[in-house]
């Protein structure tokens, strides 16, 4: 099947240069996506977006190239709840990466058994209105409470406008929480202001919520980008990540996001991305947290 990228689509970098920081050992790139190739399994018909095709073998080079030993694989939205490309990249990747899926209230136990062998510990609910068409919270509620037994998680990717009307929902997941980006933060508000005070009241209060401090070149307005050999990239947002790091050391991830879909106007060197890392985990024992200890403890527990 011949796919059509959505208009301007801006493709990953081929060549990302070498980090100057260097990741500790058994670091987990711990969000990051497939993207088909579409022509084995084909994107979604309901999908928002057609993006360029990002196979399992360019992830597993740039996982090599970083640095990184292991990948969480996302399910993204192009590919609806048809988990195929993502569970492939998890069966070939020789147990060196974990998978959160997409799936609907239909799917069975003997599915959910089968995700869960290939390597999957999560399913992702998504709020945000341009990637997905709403699903209602007791079809969410009725599958976070499924896959619990399992010892899975829920990660939640919504924005930081939407958190009060999506609280009580969040608050009675049975689960361990995962927040993507930080709930996408707007970070030209006061770090102190209301809108990003709920957010860590939500973690404050909440023990079960984790969250990814992942994306700054999503939510940066001021750069500098990751981009000819800049080394002190998305300034903007490093101190809503260091807050949150700094306040959960013990309930953070990291993720390149890699292939970085729905950028408008610019694609990050990965190499680059990696820098921003010691800005916002700022001691070793932050970062082994961070990059080591939290994402192992929870995808794979069975190795710590
Ligand atoms: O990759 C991300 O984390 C962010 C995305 C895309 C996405 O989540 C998806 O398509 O599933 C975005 O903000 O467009």
């Amino acid at each position: 099947m011949q796919f059509q990228k959505t208009p301007g689509w801006l493709d990953w970098q081929a060549r990302p240069s070498k980090p100057g920081f260097r990741l500790p050992v058994g670091a987990v790139d711990a969000h990051c996506h497939v993207f088909g190739p579409g022509a084995e399994f084909p994107y979604a018909p309901e999908r928002k977006y057609t993006p360029c095709d990002a196979g399992k073998g360019q992830l597993f080079a740039l996982r090599d190239h970083l640095g990184f030993a292991r990948n969480v694989v996302v399910q993204a939205t192009c590919h609806g709840a048809d988990n195929r490309a993502m569970v492939d990249a998890c069966k070939a990747s020789g147990g060196k990466a974990r998978g959160v899926a997409t799936v609907r209230r239909s799917v069975t136990d003997r599915e959910l058994q089968d995700l869960h062998a290939a390597g999957v510990r999560g399913v992702r609910f998504n709020f945000v209105k341009r990637l997905v068409d709403f699903t209602p919270k007791d079809e969410l509620l009725e599958i976070a409470k499924r896959i619990a037994p399992l010892g899975w998680h829920v990660v939640i990717y919504f924005e930081a406008v939407d958190l009060p009307e999506l609280w009580d929902f969040f608050t009675a997941l049975p689960t361990t929480v995962v927040v993507d980006h930080m709930g996408r933060p707007d970070v030209t508000k006061p770090i102190d202001g209301p809108e990003f005070e709920l957010f860590v009241k939500f973690m404050r209060d909440n023990a079960n919520v984790w969250s990814k401090v992942s994306c700054p070149e999503r939510l940066s307005l001021t750069g500098p980008k990751a981009l000819n050999g800049e080394r002190n990239a998305y300034r903007d947002v490093v101190p809503f990540a260091r807050r949150i790091v700094e306040a959960f050391p013990d309930r953070v991830l990291w993720g390149t996001d890699w292939p970085h879909p729905n950028l408008k106007d610019h694609m990050p060197d990965d190499g680059l991305l990696i820098d921003f890392i010691p800005h916002i985990a700022s001691t070793a024992e932050l970062q082994r947290k961070l990059l080591v200890d939290n994402p192992m403890r929870l995808y794979w527990p069975e190795d710590c």
